[in-house]
């Protein structure tokens, strides 16, 4: 209606104007394409200028695109393009470059990296994302978004929510979605065939996790192979990696133009899955009140400190949720490439296995907590995961305090650097454990370099990230992942599906590195002797 309207409108313009008016139309709109045109051009010599009057190193811009033009087009993840940029400066111990319109410094020299990560972190110590916590109070109180004394306070509140104590009080409910995660890779009709995808298989597992942890509800993720439960419809309505949701275009938009976030306020979690979190939330909470029921999960600690610091049940939901998003994603992505990787070397599952037997044998035919972190193997081949099929390929901080730079190793140039608050430096977190000047034969699964972890230099392979931000998840993360690869491994031969494109590609526009076209994998059953 509105359209054939305006048409008509558009139709009887043209039977009023005049050729001489229709000119002049013409004309003044290129008029206004020619100052559009000069003032990007102008906007972006001053922009080029940034890195040029600093005297740093780097690659040309393009207008608008920068140097990242390869992922604004979907032909590259932003990770792969840095690389190239990484890869092109060897020798210089950082890059200037422009995310589109916005510079940064990409910082190549590990011992700078060092700097920023951990010694002079305090002049580093923000994350990049801007996410009002008025207009989004779930995410906004992300421990990963909030900054200065925002996160300080959490972070020191949090902390004890991830003590090894608390693990091993939530260990029993995580074998319990363990041994859900066998039966139904066991009861699965494609297992053995056909395969399954395996990063729809692994989130089911982390998701049911945090759901018993963070919410102390079941997430009936194991009820059917083809229908989602209502939780699991909850959590892939606000991170789905291949659909194009506002949430994911604005985390998009966040990460190539930051500069919109101080003028567009956006959130991240829509509205209705708010209120959905909270109402899940505040009914455990009142229920476990009402009843007297006591647990030893996360959201029991959560409760706990909303009675101290008399949270409502939005802020108690925020925390939850940090637990929630941060800790299934995340590790369900780790999981899967530690299964395909598996797959694709099977010996390391006969040594796994090996290593299960005994541990099984010492402690009652049981893989308790403390035993699960004596695996050798599993732990190496976990680690050798984290640095070959990183599940993040650059972490982004902000400068909060005027810095200087300028390196002492030899390997690199003797420039220097000033940064000032505002400034934003890129860690090339997957680039440096996967240089070869740092790992030989970076692009071969070898777990037995990992055997010796403590040897390795921290300023090169931090996967948990390191310093003041250092993932307050680890043990949680580790855990569930070692958990269900033991067991997987244990009851199941791996071996990889057809159906799994390799060498794998990655999704362009994902937050993480997920693989174009899922990870199929063949389960097939070992039988055991007793
Ligand atoms: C194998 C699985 C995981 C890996 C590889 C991983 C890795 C990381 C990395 C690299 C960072 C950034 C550190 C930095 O900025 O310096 C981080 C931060 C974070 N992670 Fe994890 N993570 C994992 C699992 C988890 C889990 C299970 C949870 C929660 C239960 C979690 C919660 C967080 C939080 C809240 C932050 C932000 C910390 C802060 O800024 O203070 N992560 N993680």
């Amino acid at each position: 209606m509105i359209i054939r309207r305006s048409k008509f409108v558009l139709v009887s313009t043209q039977f009023i104007c005049t050729t001489q008016e229709l000119l002049l139309l013409s004309n003044m709109f290129g008029l206004l394409l020619i100052v559009f045109v000069v003032l990007i051009i102008l906007w972006h010599k001053i922009r080029t200028h940034h890195w040029i009057k600093r005297q740093v190193p780097g690659p040309q811009p393009w207008p608008i695109v920068g140097n990242i033009a390869e992922h604004l087009f979907g032909r590259k993840t932003i990770g792969q393009v840095i690389k190239e940029i990484y890869r092109k400066y060897e020798g210089y111990p950082f890059v200037g470059i422009f995310r589109a319109t916005h510079p940064c410094l990409l910082v190549r020299d590990p011992e700078f990296v060092h700097k920023i990560m951990v010694t002079d972190q305090k002049a580093f110590y923000n994350n990049e994302f801007n996410i009002d916590k008025k207009i989004d109070p779930l995410f906004g109180q992300n421990l990963f978004v909030l900054r200065d004394q925002d996160w300080k306070d959490t972070r020191q509140m949090l902390t004890a929510g991830f003590t090894s104590l608390k693990m091993k009080f939530m260990y029993e409910n995580l074998t319990e979605n363990a041994r859900r995660l066998v039966e139904f890779i066991q009861n699965h009709p494609t297992a053995e065939d056909d395969g399954i995808e395996t990063r729809e298989l692994t989130k089911r597992f982390t998701l049911e996790n945090v759901a018993s942890a963070a919410f102390g509800i079941d997430g009936k993720c194991f009820e059917s192979f083809t229908e989602l439960s209502e939780f699991m419809k909850l959590a892939n309505s606000v991170l789905e990696p291949e659909a194009l949701s506002l949430s994911r275009i604005l985390i998009q938009l966040n990460a190539i133009f930051p500069v919109a976030s101080y003028f567009i306020s956006f959130r991240i979690i829509p509205k209705e899955i708010e209120q959905k979190l909270v109402q899940i939330v505040s009914d455990v909470v009142k229920y476990r009140k009402e009843n007297h029921v006591q647990s030893n999960d996360y959201l029991q600690f959560i409760s706990q400190l909303a009675k101290e610091k008399g949270f409502d049940d939005t802020e108690i939901t925020a925390h939850s949720v940090t637990f929630f998003f941060d800790g299934y994603e995340s590790s369900s992505n780790v999981f899967t490439y530690l299964l395909l990787n598996l797959a694709l070397h099977p010996q390391y599952q006969e040594k796994i296995r090996e290593e299960i037997r005994k541990v099984e044998e010492e402690n009652n035919g049981e893989i308790t907590y403390d035993t699960l972190n004596e695996m050798k193997w599993l732990d190496a081949c976990f680690y050798e995961t984290l640095r070959i099929s990183p599940f993040l390929d650059i972490l982004v901080k902000k400068c909060t305090q005027s810095y200087k730079y300028t390196p002492e190793n030899p390997d690199f140039k003797k420039l220097s650097v000033k940064l000032y608050p505002g400034d934003t430096v890129i860690i090339p977190y997957s680039l440096l454990m996967n240089d070869e000047k740092y790992f030989e034969n970076p692009d071969k699964f070898m777990p037995e370099r990992m055997m010796n972890r403590d040897n390795i230099n921290k300023a090169i392979f931090f996967p948990f990230g390191s310093g003041a931000r250092v993932c307050i998840g680890q043990r949680f993360g580790l855990m569930q992942i070692k958990l269900g690869a033991a067991q997987v491994i244990k009851n199941f031969q791996i071996s990889p599906d057809p159906k799994t494109k390799l060498p794998i590609r990655l999704i362009p526009f994902s937050f993480l590195n997920e693989v174009k076209g899922g990870v199929f994998l063949k389960y097939k059953r070992i039988e055991r002797k007793n």
